[in-house]
């Protein structure tokens, strides 16, 4: 579930007079997600999505996101940008948080995403980073290799909860990618958390690029590496079709080729992603009752992800 702040009916109506997008019909919670509240609301008008910024988004941060969104959309790209009210304010309040009115986008996530699928969205996301170059707008990656160290500390030992030894396993393989991080790759603006269920699609075409909260200043190939870490594998970890881990990098470069020191740091960027991604889920583990209405992810199958890039790419 996600709708951790309720809204009223009434408080909802008042809320959309500020707008010139007609009256309220009506206003459901949306399921998925996991990070902020989100209602899907239908008005004389049109369809939007409202987001009520729960606390892992900084409200200091929305301006970065909006802005990112916004040159997106003038560039063509199906991003939801932010309705701005009558005076021009597209960041409010509303029940004691930060929140915006969005853009609907047509599409759904696919869970099995096919070859073809996987190509699409690659190239998407090659269309992103090349929209973004001229983009100025700068955010240090709060997710970023700085802070894995940090993180994995305030996780500890209690890891070995989760799994014995997953302590000094994780301590080991983040000193290796540590050492070997790559300094001299392309940089800008990265998505930085592009999984099938931020990918809206119809058929095969890419319809939507939503849920840009963890958006950053980062490595360019290093965006593609955490999407293949998301796209390759089951949900369990295991290796998925071995042609949609092609078709995606085949896509990317179909509209951005990597350069030879990129190719090459792949495997080693995908490394750095499961630490990542391994670490937060386990934090969220470690950190959210078994009972709360929030499904908790599955930190291992970042392991077993892990540990597919460590031994065969
Ligand atoms: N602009 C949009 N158009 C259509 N549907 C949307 C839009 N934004 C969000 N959604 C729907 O709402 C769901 C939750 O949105 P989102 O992924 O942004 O939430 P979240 O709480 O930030 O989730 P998480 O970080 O766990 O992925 C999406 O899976 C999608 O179904
Ligand atoms: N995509 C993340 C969660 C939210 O950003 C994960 O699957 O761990």
């Amino acid at each position: 579930m996600a709708v951790y702040t309720h809204v009223s009916a009434e408080t909802l109506s008042t809320f959309l007079a500020r707008y010139d997008v007609g009256d309220l019909v009506s206003a459901k919670g949306i399921a998925e997600g996991v990070e902020n509240s989100n209602y899907l609301v239908d008005t004389t008008r049109d369809r939007f999505i409202l987001t009520l910024y729960e606390k892992r988004v900084a409200a200091g941060d929305l301006p970065y996101f909006m802005a990112l969104l916004d040159h997106l959309a003038a560039k063509g790209l199906p991003v939801p940008p932010a309705i701005p009210d009558r005076t021009g304010t597209a960041i409010q309040q509303l029940e004691g948080r930060a929140a915006c009115l969005i853009r609907f986008l047509t599409g759904v996530s696919v869970s099995h995403p096919t070859p073809e699928q996987a190509r699409a969205a690659g190239a998407a996301m090659a269309q992103m980073h090349v929209a973004l170059e001229d983009f100025t707008g700068d955010r240090p990656n709060s997710m970023g290799i700085a802070e894995w160290r940090p993180l994995l500390d305030r996780c500890g030992t209690s890891l070995d909860t989760i799994q014995p030894g997953l302590f000094a396993r994780l301590d080991a393989a983040l000193a290796d990618v540590e050492s070997a991080w790559p300094r001299h790759l392309p940089t800008g603006a990265i998505h930085a958390d592009l999984f099938p269920d931020n990918v809206l699609m119809l058929g095969d075409r890419v319809t939507g690029l939503i849920d840009f909260y963890f958006a950053a200043t980062d490595i360019l190939a290093y965006d593609l590496a955490i999407m293949h870490s998301a796209w390759a594998f089951d949900g369990a970890g295991a290796p998925a079709d071995a042609e949609i881990g092609k078709a995606l990098y085949e896509g990317y470069e179909s509209v951005r080729p990597l350069s030879t020191d990129e190719r090459a740091a792949l495997a080693l960027l995908a490394r750095g992603a499961c630490i990542r991604f391994l670490l937060s889920r386990a934090w969220d583990w470690l950190n959210t009752p078994a009972d709360a209405l929030v499904t908790r992810k599955d930190p291992l199958a970042y392991l077993r992800r892990l540990e597919w890039y460590e031994q065969t790419a």
